[in-house]
């Protein structure tokens, strides 16, 4: 082999291993669920084509630069604790490359949010801002939980009027997402809280304890598929039913486990079931976005 082809094949698994710790210091899963559900509003409320790709892909570049800044801001506290599920400390990425990526994610969710009208393109900018207030200040103080709300609550909003301007959004809709918003944060810091402690990242789940935060959260996101499930005007059919008899069922199963074996991760993957069957009932639910009349 030449050495012209060995050095290429060296550039080849270099970039290969950079777009791995990219792909996964962007939060990979949160990013998608953000993504399809915004894609999942749009279409729900009858959104055209470009209207729905415009609004995806102003999503996704606004969660990419959340994500992204995330594991940048984090850096030290996460080397310092050697969390080997992040690129930044495993040294596939560097600290560098997120900045310049969140930053490049952050001007292109400007450019896209705008493209969708200027007050649209606005209300997702003050999500997409206090996401980033997240990461910058809240997140190891006690209000941990208020950036999740307001931007998971502003999401429907933005659609709706990026896709039906002049429509309003039903309220049942901005609080179940801010309230999947709450739980999925607690739900999320579940399996992190140990290290969280460590560093001195105070969140509301630190402060309230494993115990507390394994009840809060189901309790949540069981309260969020509640409003799921009641807040549309039509009446609910068999198979929203079954999804909130199943949450029902996931989240006091995660209370229990919680309160019993107060180390397991069981209660984080019972919250995130919950969480997942909510995000299915507001997909379903999606063509009520609007307030109607
Ligand atoms: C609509 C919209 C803009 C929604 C986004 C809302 C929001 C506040 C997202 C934060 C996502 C994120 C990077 C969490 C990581 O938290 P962490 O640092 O506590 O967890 P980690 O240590 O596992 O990275």
């Amino acid at each position: 082999m030449t050495c012209r082809a060995v050095r290429g094949g060296e550039r080849v698994r270099s970039w290969s291993r950079t777009a791995r710790g990219l792909r996964s210091a962007s939060h990979p899963g949160p990013t998608a669920v953000v993504t399809l559900l915004a894609a999942a509003f749009a279409l729900g409320v009858g959104a055209n084509a470009p209207q729905a790709v415009l609004v995806t892909l102003a999503v996704l570049a606004g969660q990419l630069s959340v994500g992204w800044s995330n594991d940048w801001i984090d850096a030290e506290r996460d080397a310092a604790v050697a969390r080997g599920d992040k690129p930044v400390v495993a040294g596939t990425v560097s600290v560098a490359l997120l900045r310049r990526a969140a930053l490049l994610a952050l001007a292109a969710c400007v450019v896209l949010s705008l493209a969708t009208g200027w007050a649209a393109g606005a209300v997702h900018l003050a999500a997409v801002a206090s996401a980033w207030s997240y990461n910058l200040v809240l997140k190891v103080t006690p209000l941990s939980w208020l950036p999740y709300a307001v931007s998971f609550g502003l999401l429907p909003i933005f659609v709706v009027m990026a896709c039906v301007p002049g429509a309003s959004t039903a309220p049942w809709a901005v609080l179940a997402t801010a309230l999947l918003g709450i739980g999925a944060h607690v739900a999320n810091t579940l399996p992190d809280l140990e290290y969280d402690r460590r560093t001195g990242v105070r969140g509301l789940p630190v402060r309230i304890g494993r115990p507390a935060s394994s009840l809060l959260a189901p309790l949540v996101l069981m309260l969020a598929t509640v409003v799921v499930v009641l807040g549309p005007d039509h009446p609910p059919g068999p198979a929203v039913w079954t999804g909130a008899a199943v949450t029902c069922v996931l989240a006091a199963a995660a209370g229990v486990v919680g309160r019993i074996r107060t180390r397991s991760r069981l209660p984080f993957a019972l919250s995130m079931a919950v969480a997942a069957v909510c995000v299915v009932l507001l997909v379903m639910a999606a063509p009520e976005l609007m307030l109607s009349g």
